[in-house]
């Protein structure tokens, strides 16, 4: 469905300054797939959504998306897919009904198709009672399903969506996601979206690409990345004379690493947490080191960000995670 080689993107702010915000992005997306491209403020992934979408061109490398090249045959791309941007597209005064179905026919459907359409979306993502309002007197949440509705006013095979849920309140969030999942199932769609919110990307998408810096520094599925580059976290409470001959023991658990204390707590990551904890319990026992509590933590995808890159993805985006 997407397939990018060696794509990147320069911007000439100045004479002397070139912001080179992609950087050799090589990524396939096959059919069906929902993939969150997550990353801080800046890493790129606006500007490759908007390479992908056609909305600029590419300074090097190729784009294919649904079948076409996105440099030579734009006009094609666009007919095949959706876009959410991040600023709203409808119009202020307009209302939502009028808005949908003026999509419809931008789109080139015919009136009665641009109506049933409109109708179909209204219905999909809970818009009907609010047809005839006012863009302008939506609610932050119902703005974001209509923009939602009008990137899919053309049935499209695709969907990209710019941090569609940024702004919400989880409440708002859930409903969003809820509605997006079901029009994905009714019309079988790609989607490609950028998230800032870590929890999202972990729990909605099947696989999340981390972008940092205009590079692709990690993609697999969320559990796979936290697996294999966070590992899991122990965490164990004895009395403060023990600290160190419980780290002793601990240090011989595979992939033992990042000891921390505190209080009465130690604290370390382990490559598999439920295999490592009664082992080491075992050897606490054992030895005479007596555990009040232990617990096993999975790690988050900002424990995956902070071990690719030693920053937090918390504190780079500088906004709620
Ligand atoms: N039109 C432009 N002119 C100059 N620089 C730009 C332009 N658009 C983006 N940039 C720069 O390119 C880099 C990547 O920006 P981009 O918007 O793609 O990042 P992002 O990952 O989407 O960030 P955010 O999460 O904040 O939306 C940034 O340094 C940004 O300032």
């Amino acid at each position: 469905m997407i397939s990018t080689r060696e794509l990147t993107k320069d911007f000439v702010v100045s004479r002397t300054e070139t912001v080179h915000a992609v950087r050799g992005i090589s990524l396939d997306v096959e059919p069906g797939e929902l993939v969150a491209v997550l990353g801080p403020n800046g890493a790129g992934k606006t500007t490759t959504l908007r390479m992908l979408t056609t909305l600029i061109g590419p300074t090097s490398g190729t784009a294919t998306v649904a079948g076409y090249d996105v440099t030579s045959h734009p006009s094609q791309v666009r007919r095949q897919i959706g876009y959410v941007g991040q600023g709203n597209g409808a119009g202020h005064q307009h209302r939502v009904g009028d808005e949908l179905y003026g999509q419809g026919v931008i789109y080139g459907l015919d009136r009665r198709a641009a109506k049933r359409r409109a109708e179909e979306l209204l219905d999909g993502l809970e818009l009907k009672d609010l047809a005839q309002r006012k863009v302008s007197e939506l609610s932050g949440g119902q703005r974001r399903r209509l923009d939602v509705a009008m990137g899919l006013v053309h049935a499209p095979s695709l969907l990209f969506l710019d941090e569609p849920s940024t702004g919400l309140d989880p409440q708002n969030r859930a409903n969003l996601w809820d509605h997006i999942l079901r029009m994905r199932e009714q019309y079988a769609m790609t989607i490609v979206l950028t998230t800032h919110y870590l929890d999202e990307a972990d729990s909605m998408a099947e696989r999340v690409v981390v972008v940092d810096h205009g590079e692709v520094i990690a993609d697999d599925t969320a559990e796979a990345l936290k697996t294999r580059l966070a590992g899991d976290r122990l965490a164990l409470t004895v009395a403060p004379g023990n600290h160190a001959r419980i780290r002793e023991l601990a240090e011989k658990l595979p992939g033992a690493r990042e000891f921390e204390t505190a209080g009465d707590q130690v604290s370390l990551r382990v490559t598999d947490g439920p295999a490592a904890l009664p082992i080491l319990l075992g050897a606490a026992q054992q030895y005479g080191v007596p555990v009040a509590a232990a617990q096993v933590h999975r790690p988050t995808l900002d424990d995956v960000f902070l071990n690719l890159t030693g920053r937090s993805l918390r504190d780079a985006n500088g906004k709620a995670a």
